[in-house]
């Protein structure tokens, strides 16, 4: 199959993008609808031909049988022996699912509901904390335990009307000193939030946090809640048993916020709203499990970007949303996509015959546009952006500011694929009031290449159903280019190294362990470290 995609990326050298418009319904056959929510890969240097053989590579890769074994519950996570189904949290009524023989749905659907009551509860005012109503949320945790609810907060900035989110995540003091300080210890609630609830960070947090509390509370524990699939270790940390949510081993971190990681989301946006943003992903997936391949915006996103990275090879993607709100979207994705499809060996550990899934940046538009846009548009490296918008902002009074968004967000796709030519330069060179070879020298700074691939998503308004349906959208895009690299997206073993190795050396830093092992730099730097060290002691 590679090789029939490489032959068809052959053919289609030289040829434009613009040209393949000649099709004169090109925009709405490359294109998905579901429920609101419209996927436009037209700009993009794929023809029927290279989209029919896509769609095979997908059949012929087996994601239709991994997708089903998915939902099933199958265990498909098998370096871990795990099934995967964070699909199962955002669907509490759907039917049971068993998971080595016992039925998960009744587990879901209590957490829910505990859940549910607890953010009412604060959100009303009826939790106190030994200072009265809580008026400050602090959640602590890293990676999949932060970066969901982050997202999603300041996503829904516009149905925010619970007490106020902060999200702690770095091992670094200075985050969890600069949310502390200003917060009245009396009148907070900490969640510390962590599937293994061994997280060095995280539980280094948590204790400063606790002392933090200890100081001014009688009772700290009381203004501590646990999201943890580890619920013995939250209760020795002295958290009580009816404020630990716990999640099955069957969720993923980076895959988590739908169900207690996301407790933060819900008492920020209230558990009606959550609702809804658990019934946008579950729209997501029902469009998922139900359309043809060709016709399937998950897939048809993931063929793009198998297209993209593994045929064009083109090394990274970016993630462009038009929407300030999103600005933690793209470090979300981060994890998602690259600590799910990051892997140089398939799932039977043979080396991948492939790339491994691509670097994924981004940041919001129109900020990008004055920043990093010059080399998207005239660098040699072509990079293919993944543009997102909403047709209207929440702002209703500022909707002039929403029509100058959308308007940079789909002139940039279509500056992208026209770009200019020289002549087109030499002229306005020309106009300028330039000759000959200065002429020359000025036009071509000013030439855009043109013909570089985007995406564009598009919807209405982003509202927490949206919201849900985007992250489900990008969750089984991952999936599906997964099962086509035959990688496990469901492990994340290269992030073990690091922090064995950061173990040992805080001793080696502190003095107790020995340093010659170590190599020429490694010395250097602790070397420097502890002589600076030394000196701020004096
Ligand atoms: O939720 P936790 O167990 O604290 O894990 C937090 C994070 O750290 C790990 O190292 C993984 O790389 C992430 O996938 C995970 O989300």
């Amino acid at each position: 199959m590679w090789d029939v995609l490489k032959d068809r990326r052959e053919a289609l050298e030289g040829k434009d993008i613009l040209s393949l418009f000649d099709r004169a319904d090109r925009a709405a056959a490359y294109s998905v609808e579901t429920d609101g929510v419209l996927l436009d890969y037209s700009k993009t240097l794929i023809d029927d031909a290279a989209c029919s053989a896509l769609v095979d590579l997908a059949r012929s890769s087996g994601v239709e049988e991994r997708r089903a074994a998915m939902f099933a519950g199958k265990p498909i996570n098998e370096t871990e022996g795990r099934a995967v189904l964070h699909t199962a949290l955002r669907n509490p009524d759907g039917p049971a699912i068993e998971v080595e023989g016992e039925d998960i749905m009744s587990g879901v659907r209590d957490t829910l509901a505990r859940m549910r009551s607890l953010a009412e509860e604060v959100r009303s005012g009826r939790f106190e904390g030994a200072g009265g109503t809580i008026e400050d949320v602090v959640n602590i945790g890293i990676g999949g335990s932060h970066l969901g609810p982050e997202m999603g907060t300041r996503a829904l900035g516009p149905y925010h009307d619970g007490p106020r989110c902060h999200f702690v995540s770095n091992v670094d003091g200075a985050d969890i000193h600069d949310t502390l300080s200003g917060l009245d210890p009396a009148r907070t609630l900490v969640i510390v939030a962590s599937k293994t609830f061994t997280t060095i960070e995280t539980m280094t947090n948590a204790r400063t946090a606790h002392d933090w509390m200890a100081k001014a509370v009688a009772e700290p524990g009381a203004q501590f809640v646990a999201l943890s699939s580890a619920t013995e270790k939250a209760a020795e940390f002295g958290i009580a048993p009816e404020r630990v949510f716990a999640f099955g081993d069957w969720v993923g971190g980076r895959y988590s916020m739908w169900g207690p990681i996301g407790l933060a989301l819900m008492i920020a946006i209230g558990p009606d709203d959550f609702d809804d943003f658990l019934r946008g992903g579950a729209a997501m997936d029902a469009h998922f499990r139900a359309a043809p391949l060709a016709g399937n915006m998950p897939v048809m996103l993931a063929l793009t970007g198998i297209w993209h990275h593994q045929v064009c090879g083109y090394p990274t993607r970016a993630v462009l949303p038009y929407d300030q709100r999103l600005a933690r979207l793209p470090a979300y994705l981060q994890q998602l996509e690259m600590e799910s499809n990051g892997k140089r060996v398939t799932m039977t550990g043979a080396p991948l015959s492939t790339q491994s899934g691509p670097v994924v940046w981004g940041a919001p538009g129109t900020n990008g546009q004055h920043a990093f846009y010059q080399l998207i548009h005239q660098g040699t490296q072509i990079v293919p952006c993944e543009f997102m918008v909403a047709a209207r902002g929440h702002e209703p009074d500022l909707a002039h500011h929403h029509a100058l968004l959308a308007a940079n967000c789909l002139a940039q796709s279509e500056a992208l694929m026209r770009g200019r030519g020289l002549d087109a330069a030499r002229a306005l060179m020309a106009q300028a009031g330039h000759e000959g070879e200065e002429r020359e020298r000025q036009a071509r700074h000013r030439v855009f290449p043109g013909n570089r691939p985007s995406t564009t998503l598009i919807y209405d308004l982003l509202t927490p159903f949206r919201l849900g349906q985007i992250v489900a959208l990008y969750e089984h895009r991952v999936f599906v280019e997964g099962v086509i690299l035959g990688i496990n997206s469901f492990d994340q073993w290269g992030v073990e190294l690091g922090k064995e190795l950061a173990g040992t050396m805080a001793d080696v830093l502190s003095g107790d362990a020995p340093l010659d092992a170590k190599d020429g730099s490694t010395r250097q730097l602790v070397t420097f470290v502890q002589s600076q060290r030394g000196r701020s002691a004096l």
